[in-house]
């Protein structure tokens, strides 16, 4: 399972971020398109206000939208408890389209039809609640509107109708309000399995690429590492080396000490190799008492030394407290890679050294032949 299956993978699951921007434009959205039809109206005819009261409105809807935006693209919400900000944006919507109401002549309600696109979106982030609050919130608002445009400027409808259209008005943004708590109860819930999709993604992602044993990466992976490596190298990023190691009569652990012990003797080699490499350095586990290590920016003398400084801490090792043996040695051999070779070449390089270590006597460490 190589890397483009896994980013692949990863595109089941949705992330945060890019629902939150497409969540920001969307109520971007809405205020430009409130913006448009305040200016359509007033070309229209239909606003009775002057060219004061229009700018002054559309110059607050921009300021509003613009800081909205940029707090949500930057991302500088996303650790906020509720980074959508959608409440404090709806409310400053709700009361543009309310100014945008207040001077319209006939047709008031078709200033505040935004509100219930407005509401379906956030009810993708408000809970049941907030979204009843909202629609009342607007609703009592349309009406103390409407009062004040009785008050101070008359009404060009008859008070039935006005009042008629306030009530449908409330009535509709109540039922979006209740529809809405259902979607957000569904997104909710698609939250939750998103993030479990996500943790098993992980977690299958981590199956696939570690040994059981010792956790290190397996044989499958480091070959993965190996050709990034390679390619890395053939492109004269940095050199690389790796270095084959074999636990010395292994064997003979198992037949003296119980099978267990040899498990725990591979567990520790694991854990004591990776206290001593560099970080960037890979370890992997190819089976059996077998290991290799990739040594991204080593040369074949830098290499070298990493395996022997290994060999020697190694072997100064003991096993005795936990019944085990005095000590377990190792034998490697390096390679460094020579360039357009392939990875099977390189590692018959450092294969052959370590049989060279193995044939010479064991415990030590032999580099590729020349
Ligand atoms: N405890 C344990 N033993 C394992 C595991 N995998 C392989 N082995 C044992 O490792 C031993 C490897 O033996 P050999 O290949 O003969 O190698 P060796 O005894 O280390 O001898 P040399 O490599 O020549 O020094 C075998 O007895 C395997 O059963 C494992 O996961 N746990």
């Amino acid at each position: 399972m190589n890397s483009r299956y896994w980013r692949r993978a990863r595109r089941l699951t949705v992330s945060e971020r890019r629902l939150l921007l497409r969540h920001g434009r969307s109520l971007a959205a809405v205020a430009l398109f409130h913006a448009l039809l305040v200016v359509a109206l007033w070309l229209w005819g239909t606003l009775d206000a002057g060219g004061l009261y229009v700018s002054l409105l559309l110059g607050a809807l921009a300021v509003i939208t613009v800081v909205y935006l940029l707090l949500i693209e930057t991302g500088a919400t996303l650790e906020w408890r509720e980074s959508s900000l959608s409440v404090p944006m709806a409310l400053g919507l709700v009361i543009a389209f309310l100014i945008a109401a207040f001077p319209m002549n006939e047709a008031r309600i078709s200033a505040m039809i935004l509100f219930f696109p407005l509401l379906l979106l956030v009810s993708f982030r408000l809970g049941a609640r907030s979204l009843l609050s909202l629609a009342l919130l607007a609703s009592v608002g349309y009406a103390l509107m409407l009062a004040l445009a009785l008050a101070t400027r008359g009404l060009r409808l008859s008070l039935s109708l006005e009042l008629l259209q306030w009530l449908i008005f409330t009535l509709v943004a109540l039922s979006f309000a209740v529809t809405g708590s259902g979607v957000n109860g569904l997104r909710r819930s698609l939250a939750v399995k998103n993030q479990a999709l996500a943790d098993a993604l992980e977690q299958v992602r981590d199956l696939a690429i570690r040994d059981d044993l010792t956790g290190l990466f397996n044989r499958r992976h480091i070959l993965e590492v190996l050709e990034h490596q390679k390619a890395l190298a053939d492109n004269q990023i940095y050199p690389f080396s790796v270095c084959y190691v074999d636990l010395d009569h292994f064997k003979r652990i198992n037949d003296e000490y119980g099978h267990d012990m040899g498990d725990r003797v591979l567990r520790q080699f694991a854990e004591h190799t990776l206290d001593n490499l560099r970080e960037g350095d890979y370890l992997a586990r190819l089976g059996g008492e077998e290991f290799i290590l990739v040594l991204p920016q080593s040369d074949l003398a830098g290499a070298e030394l990493v395996a022997e400084r290994l060999r020697e801490s190694w072997a100064a090792r003991s096993f005795e407290d936990r019944r085990g043996p005095p000590a377990v040695s190792l034998s490697a051999g390096v390679a460094s890679y020579r360039g357009q070779e392939t990875v099977d070449q390189l590692l018959g390089r450092a294969d052959r050294a370590l049989y060279r270590a193995k044939t010479g006597g064991r415990n030590r460490v032999c580099r590729e032949d020349q």
